[in-house]
């Protein structure tokens, strides 16, 4: 049976926000089926539900395209992770982030954790351009991942228009925007990757860092829920005794 059909309630939430193209789904894909596939522009949205030790955590992948722009702020609502993703080789992609993508996490939970990815980095850096040898079958278990062969002679490159630099400014101006301290978070150096849904580069470590990240929301909600929970024997005992009016 798939993973995605066996699974209960999603304990948490991680929501993949960006620009149309930049390969949101591709890096889900590629984390859950361990491949690079043709894809079609998404509509609306679809989740993917992971089994990370004894949680569940829904993964939700968005529509970039302006249209679907106002479902956004609903995907985002109660997320505990956000990805903010755009491609390393368009610089209006990262600026979208901030224009048009940031203020739909307004829904968020106030704790929620943002992670900056810029992908296609196969396109701009040989390094890139070889599979992740940490390569994952997303269940936890690792294998290698199959050869991509030799990088592409510099010459056929794309040129870089985003550097990790800009990534790291952009989380800054996120906390900034969230009102968060930044010694209080997580460091940008933890929180930007770049990534290649092409390879493998990077996507296993930008995932499962997230998942082990947000265990924290999951036990505080969960400890939450249950100082919020009410003792029906206790309730019980005590409307019978008030009815009864021997106190
Ligand atoms: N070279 C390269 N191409 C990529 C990579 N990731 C995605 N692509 C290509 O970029 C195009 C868009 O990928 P998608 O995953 O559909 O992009 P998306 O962000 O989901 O787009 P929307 O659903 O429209 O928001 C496709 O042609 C992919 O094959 C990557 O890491 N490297
Ligand atoms: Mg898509």
């Amino acid at each position: 049976m798939p993973e995605s059909t066996k699974m209960n309630k999603p304990d948490v939430k991680i929501v993949i926000l960006g620009d149309m193209n930049v390969g949101k789904t591709s890096l889900l894909h590629r984390y859950t089926e361990r491949k690079f596939k043709d894809t079609i522009s998404t509509v609306g949205g679809a989740f993917f539900l992971k089994q990370w030790g004894p949680y569940n955590i829904s993964i939700w992948d968005t529509a970039g395209r302006e249209q679907f722009h106002g479902l956004g702020s609903m995907y985002c609502r109660g997320a505990a992770a956000v990805i903010l993703t755009y491609d390393v080789t368009n610089w209006q992609s990262y600026a979208e982030l901030e224009d048009r993508f940031l203020s739909l996490t307004d829904t968020a939970n106030p704790d929620c954790i943002f992670a900056i990815v810029g992908n296609k980095a196969d396109l701009t850096d040989s390094d890139a351009h070889v599979a992740d040898p940490e390569g994952g079958q997303g269940d936890g278990s690792k294998a290698l991942a199959p050869p991509t062969g030799p990088a592409p002679p510099a010459a056929l490159q794309v040129p870089k228009q985003v550097n990790r630099e800009d990534a790291m400014a952009l989380y800054a101006r996120v906390l900034r925007y969230k009102d968060l301290e930044e010694k209080a978070c997580l460091p940008a150096g933890r929180m930007c990757f770049e990534t290649s849904a092409k390879t493998g580069y990077n996507v296993d470590a930008l995932f499962e860092s997230l998942f082990d990240m947000v265990l924290p929301a999951i036990l505080k909600r969960r400890n939450n829920s249950r100082d919020s929970t009410v003792d029906l024997n206790t309730l019980r005992t005590h409307r019978r005794t008030k009815a009864g009016c021997c106190d």
